[in-house]
Order: structure tokens, then sequence, then C-alpha cells
């Protein structure tokens, strides 16, 4: 399936989606109400723990507003157990035909992650439009996406990267127009999170808000 237009949309007016894994499920709620009243409303939360799916579903059930993305979905049966928790959207940092089809079974829009031209190619011709470009920053960054994008520009691809972006280069990205939105581990910090310091959580969501608004115009 194709990437719906309103999620698209979500993530164009967020700009920025706040990329996390947890060790506990009790800190995902607490995570993403603190994200929340700071005004990040998207997430991408990741696979990588066993409390993953848990957390989706909590999340999904007790933070509504919340824009609920699932990194890591390495396998067709994990986009059917994300699309049953409830999530929006599914990325994945690479890019797996399997996964494509399952996530396409499954009815969730999802997001291949590519960083090379043949690999983008292969995501068009697996019908997925907006890509997740990781890692961003380590394949060469903004000036590496502008040389990527350039020959694929008529067809309207949209990018989503992640991969080393932060408060410093996040509008470096977003001036793109190709740039849906950007991503990355940088606004949860895990010590704020052991701590349970929230409202800490919320100062740094707000702090990225108030950078987004400072500049990078389109
Ligand atoms: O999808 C999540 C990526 O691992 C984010 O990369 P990062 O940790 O460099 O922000
Ligand atoms: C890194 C990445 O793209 C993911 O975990 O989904």
């Amino acid at each position: 399936m194709s990437f719906p237009i309103e999620i698209i949309d979500r993530l164009r007016q967020c700009r920025v989606v706040a990329g996390f894994s947890v060790d506990h499920v009790d800190h995902a709620v607490p995570i993403a109400e603190a994200l929340l009243a700071g005004g990040i409303d998207a997430i991408e939360l990741t696979l990588r723990t066993d409390a993953g799916i848990d957390a989706v579903k909590a999340i999904c059930q007790q933070v509504p507003d919340m824009l609920v993305g699932v990194g890591t979905i390495l396998t067709p049966d994990a986009a059917a157990a994300v699309a049953q928790a409830g999530a929006a959207f599914g990325v994945a940092p690479g890019l797996n035909r399997r996964v494509i089809e399952g996530a396409k079974d499954a009815g969730l829009p999802f997001a291949p992650g590519i960083m090379t031209p043949s690999e983008l190619e292969t995501a068009i011709e697996s019908d997925c439009r907006f890509v997740k470009f990781f890692p961003a920053e380590a394949s060469g960054g903004v000036t590496f996406l502008k040389s990527l994008a350039a020959p694929y520009k008529h067809l309207d691809i949209e990018y989503f990267p992640l991969g080393g972006v932060c408060v410093d280069n996040m509008l470096d990205y977003l001036r793109m127009p190709e740039v849906t939105a950007v991503g990355g581990s940088w606004i949860v910090n895990k010590q704020m999170v052991e701590n349970g310091d929230w409202a800490g959580l919320q100062s740094r969501s707000a702090e990225v808000v108030n950078a987004l608004k400072t500049g990078g115009e389109r």
C-alpha cells in the first residue's frame, strides 16, 4: 500500500520525530506524554527490545494524540504485529522486499530504509515513494541526499532522514523540499528516562520545537 497522504501531512507538520527504544514498558507512556507536552507529536519506537510491541500498544491506547511510528521492522511477522498493535506507520533501517510485502498484507504504511540509488529504485519498484534515508549523516548527510535525490525529483519521492540527525543539523535537512520530516534518538535522553525525569524530557522536546520555529523555512 502507498503511504497515506494524511500521515505524510502529519509528518510534514511535526517535522521532527523522536526515536527511542524502551527497556521497560512502564516508561513508554510517560515518555510519549512528556514529548507531547513539549510539542513533539510523532515518534518512532523501535522493536530493538523485548518491550517494543507492548510499548507500542500502550502508547496507541493511552496517548491517542501521538502519531505512533515503529522502527526496526525486520520481518513480515513484525510488520503484522505492529499493525495489530495499532501503530500508524512502520520503518526499517534497510530495504527488504519480504518486509515491504508483509507490511502491505498487514495494511501497515511502511517506509523502507535506503541509502543508495539502487535501493531507492528497488523501493520505487515496490511502490514505496516515502523512504527512510538511513544512516543519514554517516553516508554523507545533506550533500549526499541532494545528490541522491536529484535524478528522482520528477517522481516526487519524499525522504525521512535519520542517523546522526540532531538539533544542530536538522534544519539543513528540513530546508530540502523533498524532506518530509527528520528523526533521531537525541531527544529522548536515556539518563532522563532512567531517572524518571519527565519534566526534563518535556523541556527537551520544547527546545527542539522552539529551534524549529526559529529557522528552517522550506
Ligand atoms: O531509526 C533510528 C536511528 O537509529 C536513529 O539514529 P540516531 O540514533 O543516530 O539518531
Ligand atoms: C535504524 C532504523 O532505521 C530503524 O531501526 O528502523
